[in-house]
């Protein structure tokens, strides 16, 4: 800690004292730079931290930029107002490019953001109101009562007070709740939504960001060139944007800012080789992609993380700690007996396949319900529709007395249904403690507006919804591992982080989709101790499994499926006497291991 304020105080100091030591071109390049790491902040928190392909950030500049242009020469309203409104204007525009993120994602919303951005850029050069390719000249110099900002070396100051706010905030966001949300979407979207997060807004949010560096900065570039022309918001210079967050680490913000300082200082010094620099920006850009896809800013972590495989792997020396578990809670207290989930007539076709066939079931609360049946039976389709993944043909479902038919994930997350997937969906860029965090995390992203407003409030709340995942992470007896990604750990481990990650979601109702896959023995023992304690303490659970005595073991009811349809419901060995079950099983030429038929784990 003491080692970091050492180095921030260093920054502040040589950033304070920087125009000193330089002449009036040399100041007029890092004037320009702290503009550029402006708008590399914005796109890094768009593309590196929320995972959204923006390549529309040099049209938000422009917009900045050039509203303030036209504002002040045309209107003669003064630089100040015209710049809030800049900002205005930029965001709006940044909400409307973010539209089509809501419905297109990866490289179609490359191009839907690049066609965006040349629109604007054939706009300004043929619009009369922005002064066609000869652009906008004599903009009036931004005034402060007792300042000379026509002084670059004054404006310096006006710029680095913007970037260090922008910096600081920037580097709030990505530390803190909502950061942390978006790097969950970026990793895996549709987990993030299963736990609760808006995915819409938050694409949104992205956006939002995005647009106001960019309006940042294009007010800033009005008031320091006082001329706005279209060849600034080229794409040549989305590109040359684009290619100074790649170098320097898409994912930090730092890594965004030095890669800004740094490509725009080989781009002066090969001022008079223009055709050079393009080459050598693209390939430093390629080579960068494909050896160092975190950027220069990754570089230390890749080191390390290789040395410390080298000597034996993160996971190794920690130990995953035994499972406490839950206070029980009455049956009695735990609600009403009516059915939390019902499931009525659900039928679900992919193009004429019938996953799901007129499927109905009622889940009463406090119960484990097991859902078995044979490979493709349907059952994962089941849970896809229950959770809002996929919205059925047919049928109708009502959880916890309400109609919940085609609502989407997240809400569905909201009401208090969590769920785990057969195929691991562990964020991996996220550690174990993030993972938690994510799914504690119960705030509409729209209350991000206290990140502006109450930054003190975010950061107590913070505060609280790490204490709270550390309580998850200790009962779980995963705190050796809380610090590392889950990708690092043995798979026993990263099952059981995803469980704990879906009950720390605080769930009525917990859908788990085959958690027994790729156990060892003893680890579906612990599962079993975990799920039945999860249940007494007032968590409704439906369990898909193929592991038979697990089942029968834990569920006091079981479904059976067979081809999209229910062929059996009861009591465990009830169900595994049913001549239907026992002839959909050797129908699928199932080993008769896979028979539900003896017990293998108790208690
Ligand atoms: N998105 C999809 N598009 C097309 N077909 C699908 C889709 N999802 C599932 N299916 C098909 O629906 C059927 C049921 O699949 P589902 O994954 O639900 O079965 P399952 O019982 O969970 O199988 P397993 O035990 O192997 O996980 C299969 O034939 C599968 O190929």
């Amino acid at each position: 800690m003491r080692y970091r304020i050492g180095i921030i105080a260093l920054a502040a100091l040589a950033a304070w004292f920087l125009p000193y030591g330089l002449d009036s071109y040399a100041i007029h390049v890092v004037n320009v730079i702290l503009i550029f790491a402006i708008l590399a902040i914005g796109l890094g928190l768009c593309m590196g931290v929320g995972g959204q392909v923006n390549l529309a950030q040099v049209a938000f500049f422009g917009v900045g930029a050039y509203t303030t242009a036209i504002l002040t020469t045309k209107t003669g309203w003064g630089f100040w107002l015209s710049a809030v409104l800049a900002l205005a204007a930029t965001i709006a525009v940044g909400l409307l490019v973010g539209t089509p993120a809501l419905r297109v994602q990866s490289h179609y919303l490359g191009i839907v953001t690049l066609g965006l951005a040349l629109a604007f850029t054939n706009w300004v050069t043929n619009a009369q109101v922005a002064g066609g390719a000869e652009g906008i000249s004599a903009i009036p110099v931004p005034t402060i009562p007792g300042v000379d900002l026509s002084n670059e070396y004054l404006y310096y100051y006006l710029e680095l007070a913007v970037f260090a706010v922008g910096l600081v905030f920037g580097l709030f966001i990505v530390r803190t709740a909502l950061g942390r949300r978006m790097r969950a979407m970026r990793d895996d979207a549709l987990a993030a939504g299963a736990l609760g997060a808006d995915v819409p807004v938050l694409r949104m949010t992205a956006f939002l960001l995005a647009s106001v560096y960019g309006g940042l900065g294009g007010v800033l570039y009005a008031g320091l060139i006082r001329y706005v022309a279209p060849e600034t918001f080229s794409i040549a210079n989305m590109f040359l944007l684009l290619g100074m967050v790649i170098i320097g680490g898409r994912q930090s913000l730092i890594g965004c800012v030095v890669g800004a300082a740094g490509l725009y200082l080989v781009r002066e010094l090969l001022a008079d080789h223009p055709t050079v620099a393009q080459i050598g920006y693209g390939t430093v850009v390629v080579l960068v992609v494909v050896f160092a896809p975190t950027g220069l800013a990754g570089l230390p972590k890749r080191i390390r993380d290789l040395v410390t495989r080298r000597r034996g792997g993160q996971g190794e020396a920690a130990r995953l700690q035994p499972f406490q578990p839950y206070e029980t809670v009455r049956p009695d207290e735990s609600g009403s007996q009516s059915p939390i989930l019902e499931v009525d007539g659900i039928s679900m076709y992919f193009r004429g396949l019938r996953a799901l066939d007129d499927v109905s079931l009622s889940i009463t609360p406090g119960e484990i319900r097991g859902i078995v049946g044979p490979n493709g039976s349907g059952k994962t389709t089941l849970f896809n529709v229950i959770s809002g993944l996929y919205r059925p043909t047919r049928g109708r479902i009502r959880f916890r007395g309400q109609d919940s038919t085609g609502l989407a994930p997240y809400r569905l997350a909201r009401a208090g249904m969590s769920r785990t997937f057969q195929n691991l969906r562990l964020f991996g860029d996220l550690t174990v403690e993030e993972n938690v965090l994510v799914a504690i995390d119960r705030n509409a992203t729209w209350h991000s507006w206290r990140y502006v407003a109450r930054p003190i409030s975010v950061l107590r709340r913070d505060r609280d919804l790490h204490r709270r995942a550390a309580e998850v992470i200790e009962r779980y007896g995963l705190a050796e591992f809380a610090a590392l990604p889950p990708k690092s750990l043995p798979y026993g481990i990263q099952r059981r982080v995803e469980i704990a990650r879906a009950v720390a979601a605080g769930p009525a109702l917990l859908l788990l989709d085959e958690p027994a896959a790729g156990l060892n023995g003893d680890e579906v023992r612990q599962l079993s101790e975990i799920v039945r304690s999860v249940r007494d303490s007032g968590v409704t659970v439906i369990i898909i499994e193929h592991n038979m005595g697990l089942v029968m073991s834990l569920c006091e009811r079981i479904t059976v499926l067979a081809s999209g349809h229910v062929i059996a419901e009861g009591e465990p060995a009830e169900v595994a006497s049913t001549p239907a079950v026992i002839e959909a099983y050797l129908g699928d030429s199932m080993s008769s291991d896979d028979l539900p038929s003896v017990p293998e784990v108790t208690g």
